[in-house]
């Protein structure tokens, strides 16, 4: 399901000014309905993660309103950073058992769904392993287990791949596909890359800097994503259009 659904979250005229005098972002707009995969695609500094952070609820808008239709609060949110973020100390089950820890909610009593988690991102086998055993793909993989474990509604996700190799990165990408249809949240998804944001996503927020800005956004009617995509001419057409706003969008700056 993509796009289809109501609205879960609305961004009305958000401004975020840092220290009286950083613009991080000016007056942005954005609906986002259930089961919608969108990217907010731009340069450094163009607001993306501040974007991200103020629909987390990690600090307040300067200006406007971010609405909850649904009724949905950010302590439904799953969140997952750049940085895998996983504690060394701690087998993977109990980082994956973070979230619901924080609940109060003992390890005997969701072992199951900890364990759910780890298959969802194809981690069954390695429940018992340290962090330090894991390849960065891997640890990535632990880190969405961690945010999937509470079954959110909502995903946002802060650059989540830039680190790993490209063919770690497309695996991911598929997986993180599968994983969406599987559980049937809506996700927000923060990159650097045309590509990635081509591949994944129903509508691309493409966005400029100083001060922080949508300049675009862009809908990816594609039906299907996989490598027949991935290799196909609308795909590349697509690329060659989200490139070309992302130009203008650093022109612009
Ligand atoms: N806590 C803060 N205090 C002051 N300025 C900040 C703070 N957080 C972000 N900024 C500034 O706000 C602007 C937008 O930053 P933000 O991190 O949202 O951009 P971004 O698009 O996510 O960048 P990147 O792709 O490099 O992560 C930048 O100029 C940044 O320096």
């Amino acid at each position: 399901m993509s796009g289809e659904g109501a609205a879960v979250l609305q961004m009305q005229g958000v401004t975020k000014v840092f220290n009286g005098q950083v613009m991080a972002l000016q007056a942005m707009n954005l609906t986002v309905n259930e089961g919608d995969f969108i990217s907010l695609l731009g340069p450094s500094g163009c607001g993306k993660s501040t974007a991200l952070r103020l629909m987390a609820g990690l600090m307040p808008p300067t200006q406007g309103r971010i609405l909850w239709p649904g009724g949905q609060r950010p302590g439904d949110l799953g969140v997952v950073f750049q940085e895998p973020t996983l504690m060394p100390w701690a087998t993977v089950e109990k980082n994956v058992w973070l979230p619901l820890r924080l609940r109060g909610e003992s390890f005997a009593s969701v072992k199951d769904r900890v364990h759910e988690a780890l298959a969802l991102v194809g981690l069954d086998g390695f429940a018992a392993a340290y962090p330090r055993e894991l390849s960065g793909g891997m640890k990535m993989r632990v880190s969405i287990a961690r945010a999937m474990v509470t079954r959110p509604r909502l995903i946002l996700m802060d650059e989540p791949f830039a680190a790993l190799d490209e063919i770690t990165r497309q695996k991911l990408n598929d997986d993180l596909l599968a994983m969406k249809a599987q559980i049937g949240c809506t996700v927000i998804f923060v990159t650097h890359s045309v590509f990635e944001s081509v591949f994944l996503s129903d509508r691309i927020v493409v966005m400029a800097a100083r001060p922080g800005r949508v300049v675009q956004e862009i809908a990816v009617p594609a039906a299907t994503r996989d490598l027949a995509f991935r290799t196909s001419a609308e795909y590349a057409a697509l690329t060659r259009d989200v490139s070309g706003a992302l130009g203008h969008a650093m022109e612009a700056a």
